[in-house]
């Protein structure tokens, strides 16, 4: 065994930069953890004059990612370009067939390629990890695979964007609508590149199809992961919630039911009302939670910071760590061919309460229209709150919580509503996040 692990970095951003400045301060602990030094020895990215802020003197650079991905030199590429597709996706694949390890911190990479990813590891005997993909520095990925590996995971589920939940939290706490505190979010560093992917539960569908590979030892299934973002909550919505002893969160849960033919596993991110004693409404700013639950060890709870330099560098850290150790296990906590690959559940005959709201025309009869197709659609309503009058002619808003029902009785009241005039805008369906 060499005396360091020898390590090849593509990026040089907020990550990038974050694991030198990691490796710099925290050397001899590092070291010691490790059994050895771990050592950047070649770096690739876009811009090589620029001023990181970091001492580069002593690490040569690579002309191109192939040749980091085939520099005999390093033992291991770490990639932090980010994209799941185009450099990231051609460096992984370069780095892995090659026998080198990889260390990423790309959860878009690993949701859509993460099977052949971890197929090349194995054929390859090469070390694969991404603990930094998901939620940061929380060590949530080593958490389900090793602490928590005697348990049957039911049910994992957790707040997995920080932007997205800076936003949120940022309206519950002033009031203000969504656009007037996105740019704030988005100032802090922790936009995705496409910073759509933020707002739009992209970024945190990524997270939570990683996750749910790990925890219920399936082939990860990115496109099963039913999405929608926050851009439709309002701050009237998040001031219901609160009249209703809730708050606003974008949650993502995974779940597996028994299926004639075998688990079928359900993948959903939505903004979702969280009971104010749960501890994910007690998450706010760009912080991460993760819950777990394991049929003996219970409800888990991992939660820090999913983003920014040091915890993010941490995370990578850590996988370097272990890898330089020797304890490199199956990426996704099994052989690849003993992942299953599990159904889609219909979520249809889910039973759960939902938050509606409805933006209605000023007028009387409303309110009746609306009930009646609940009532015909078997929807039971629990608390009704009507807003004044329109003030904008833009409608006024009704909300309601529905007692417990299958999902699909509220579907269907709604598809009774499609063509009625007295909707001004479409309904926003936001679930009750179970206990
Ligand atoms: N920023 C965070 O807080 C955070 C947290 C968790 C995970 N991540 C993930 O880490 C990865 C990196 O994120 P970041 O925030 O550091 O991004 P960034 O934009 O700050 O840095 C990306 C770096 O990659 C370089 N790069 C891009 N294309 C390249 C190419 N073809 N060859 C060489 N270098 C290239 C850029 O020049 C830049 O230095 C992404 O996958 C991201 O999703 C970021
Ligand atoms: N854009 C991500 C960064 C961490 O993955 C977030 O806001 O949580
Ligand atoms: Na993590």
């Amino acid at each position: 065994m060499p005396d360091a692990l020898r390590v090849g970095m593509a990026g040089l951003g907020t990550v990038g930069v974050g694991v030198l400045r990691l490796l710099e301060s925290n050397r001899d602990l590092v070291r010691a953890r490790a059994g050895r030094g771990i050592e950047v020895v070649a770096v690739s990215a876009r811009d090589r004059s620029k001023d990181r802020g970091v001492d580069l003197s002593r690490v040569r650079w690579a002309d191109s990612l192939a040749e980091l991905a085939s520099d005999e030199d390093c033992d291991i590429v770490v990639e932090l370009i980010g994209g799941a597709e185009g450099d990231a996706l051609d460096l992984a694949r370069a780095a892995l067939s090659q026998g080198r390890g990889l260390v990423t911190a790309n959860k878009a990479l690993i949701a859509h390629h993460g099977l052949e990813m971890a197929r090349l590891a194995e054929e390859n005997a090469a070390p694969l990890k991404f603990e930094a993909a998901v939620a940061g520095g929380i060590p949530v990925v080593a958490g389900l695979r090793e602490g928590a590996a005697a348990n049957a995971i039911e049910r994992i589920y957790g707040i997995l964007n920080g932007t997205s939940n800076y936003v949120l939290s940022e309206m519950e706490a002033s009031g203000a609508d969504f656009g007037d505190v996105l740019a704030d979010a988005q100032a802090m560093g922790y936009a995705e590149a496409d910073p759509a992917f933020d707002v739009d539960g992209t970024d945190a569908a990524h997270k939570l199809a990683i996750l749910a590979a790990i925890g219920f030892g399936s082939r990860i299934d990115f496109d099963a992961v039913s999405v929608s973002g926050i851009a439709e909550v309002r701050a009237a919505d998040i001031a219901h919630a609160r009249t209703l002893g809730f708050v606003i969160r974008l949650v993502g849960v995974a779940d597996c039911e028994d299926g004639p033919e075998g688990a079928r596993l359900l993948q959903r991110v939505r903004p979702c009302l969280v009971p104010k004693q749960h501890p994910l409404a007690h998450v706010t700013g760009p912080t991460n939670a993760v819950v777990a639950e394991g049929d003996f060890a219970g409800r888990l709870l991992f939660q820090g910071a999913g983003a920014g330099a040091g915890p993010t560098a941490s995370a990578v850290v850590a996988d370097l760590i272990d890898i330089a150790r020797g304890r490199t296990g199956h990426p996704f906590s099994l052989p690849v061919d003993s992942l299953v690959a599990m159904e889609r559940a219909d979520p249809g005959h889910r039973v759960g309460r939902d938050y509606i709201r409805f933006t209605v025309a000023d007028r009387p009869g409303v309110l009746a229209e609306i009930t009646a197709a609940m009532r015909d659609a078997g929807v039971s309503i629990e608390s009704l709150i009507q807003q004044g009058r329109a003030q904008d002619g833009n409608g006024v808003l009704v909300a309601m919580v529905t007692h417990e029902g299958e999902e699909r009785c509220v579907r269907h009241a709604l598809e009774l509503l499609e063509d009625s005039d007295s909707l001004t805008a479409a309904p926003l369906v936001l679930p009750i996040l179970r206990d």
